[in-house]
């Protein structure tokens, strides 16, 4: 498999990919000044057949850009061995699971996640495409993150709240109430900061 993007999130994702011992090709990534990165090397151009691929960027519309752009790839899952996983859960291709999260009881997750180190998600909430969950975020019951929305390090958020799209959660905010489409929100109960241009 290769990972598309030389980064440091790329770090990561490669030892997951070890743990399962898949084997690494390299990674891609157009940046022409980048010929290695943990020993594995970075190919500048885009091979235009079907390769397995994880998108190994951070920036949600990053990615979502480079999915919808490179439609010829097959887009693994990747899962740590000590991510724990409810057997009623449903995730879809190109998301990564790091170590120690937790996932509980009929969760979705949606395509090209980031569910970060040490997440909690409980039962029954729903994670649109492209969102990122920072590490040690804890979502209760029945929370529903929307698409390309990045929850920040530390955020808690509790039962049956929506987050909507392309949202922004600052590190460390408590959410108890509904957060609209795009909206940045910070703080303990947290407020509405300003809104994404995106
Ligand atoms: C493995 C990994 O590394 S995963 C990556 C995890 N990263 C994160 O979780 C980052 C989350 N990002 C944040 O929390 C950021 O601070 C953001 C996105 C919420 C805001 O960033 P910016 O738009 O640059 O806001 P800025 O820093 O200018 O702050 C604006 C105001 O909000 C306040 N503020 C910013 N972030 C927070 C926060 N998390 N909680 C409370 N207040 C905050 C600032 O103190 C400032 O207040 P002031 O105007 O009274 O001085």
């Amino acid at each position: 498999m290769y990972l598309y993007g030389a980064s440091g999130h790329g770090k990561v994702i490669v030892e997951i990919a070890e743990e399962n011992n898949i084997n690494i090709e390299g990674f891609l990534d157009e940046d022409l000044s980048k010929n290695q990165l943990l020993n594995y090397p970075i190919i500048n151009e885009l091979p235009d057949k079907n390769i397995e691929v994880v998108i190994s960027i951070g920036n949600n519309q990053v990615r979502k850009k480079i999915a919808e752009e490179n439609t010829q790839f097959s887009y693994l899952i990747l899962i740590h061995p000590k991510a724990v996983i409810s057997k009623r859960a449903t995730i879809k291709e190109g998301t990564v699971i790091m170590t120690g999260v937790s996932i509980n009881s009929e969760v979705k997750i949606g395509k090209h996640c980031i569910i970060n180190t040490n997440a909690s998600i409980d039962h029954d909430c729903i994670i649109d495409d492209f969102a990122h969950i920072s590490p040690n975020v804890a979502l209760a019951g029945n929370v529903e993150v929307g698409e390309g929305t990045h929850v920040g390090i530390g955020a808690c958020v509790i039962q049956g709240v929506r987050i909507g799209k392309w949202c922004t959660i600052g590190a460390g905010a408590v959410i108890i109430k509904d957060i609209p489409d795009y909206a940045v929100a910070v703080g303990n109960p947290a407020k509405i900061l300003k809104y994404n241009n995106i």
